[in-house]
């Protein structure tokens, strides 16, 4: 047996009426950046009242439909302290199918410290192959006055061609409000669409091209979460949704 953790988890039940593709999104950065608030809003569209440092990992889904298929996005939310990870690591890369890069825009050091994580996925075997997005946070802490102790959008920019991802800049908390010109069945001519719903989309949109399905070794059960035997993963890739 490879491994047998089990994990709890807040997630509500997984109805068993259909069958869809699961990927697992990692989502790692410094302590205090926003993970677990981001991930809020990416699975429950509300900043939390409260959070407190992850221990380990947090486990949040959120089923998306992307061209008439229905995925599901996994979300790891990994503790950004070392203290809190430790043992845990080898597990968070484990059939990664895409992964989150978070930092704070008003934190210079939380950008700094993302050659860090790039280092970890490397070190955990997470190739180029995988898409990787770069997600700046907090931007309503931006102050519009100075640049000093702020990580520039341009800076950001060239960091993510470089590293061949995919650029975001949000916040949890309030996020940037698009326009968005159309027609909705209510007659309105125009509607406005939360920005944090770009990265959900962006994230679907490629793995959807994926032609593996879902991570081999990782089964979503009610309440909890079990990294299975390779063995017996094999035999279960798909899950309910
Ligand atoms: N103003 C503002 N505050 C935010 C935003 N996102 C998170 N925060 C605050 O930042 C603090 C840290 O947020 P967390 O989501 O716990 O950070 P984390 O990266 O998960 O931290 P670890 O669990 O230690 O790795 C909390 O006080 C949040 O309320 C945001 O977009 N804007």
């Amino acid at each position: 047996m490879e491994s047998s953790l089990e994990f709890s988890n807040s997630l509500g039940s997984v109805s068993s009426q259909s069958r869809c593709r699961t990927f697992k999104v990692l989502v790692i950065g410094d302590s205090g950046v926003g993970k677990t608030c981001l991930t809020h809003r990416l699975c429950a569209g509300q900043f939390p009242s409260r959070v407190e440092a992850t221990i380990g990992v947090d486990f949040r889904e959120r089923p998306l439909d992307v061209d008439g298929e229905i995925l599901k996005l996994q979300l790891w939310d990994t503790a950004g302290q070392e203290r809190f990870r430790k043992s845990m690591v080898q597990h968070y890369y484990r059939n990664v199918h895409a992964v989150l890069f978070i930092y704070d825009v008003t934190y210079p050091a939380s950008f700094s410290g993302l050659v860090s994580w790039i280092e970890e996925c490397r070190q955990n075997s997470v190739g180029q192959k995988i898409p990787r997005f770069l997600v700046g946070n907090k931007s309503d802490l931006r102050d519009p006055r100075t640049t000093e102790g702020q990580v520039s959008q341009a800076q950001a920019m060239s960091f993510a061609k470089a590293h061949g991802m995919m650029f975001f800049e949000t916040s949890a908390k309030n996020p940037p409000i698009k326009r968005v010109n159309g027609q909705r069945g209510d007659g309105e001519d125009s509607y406005q669409l939360d920005k944090v719903e770009d990265i959900v989309i962006a994230v679907g949109a490629k793995l959807k091209r994926q032609k593996k399905p879902l991570a081999a070794n990782s089964v979503m059960y009610s309440g909890s979460f079990k990294v299975l035997s390779k063995k017996r993963a094999d035999k279960e890739q798909w899950t309910c949704c």
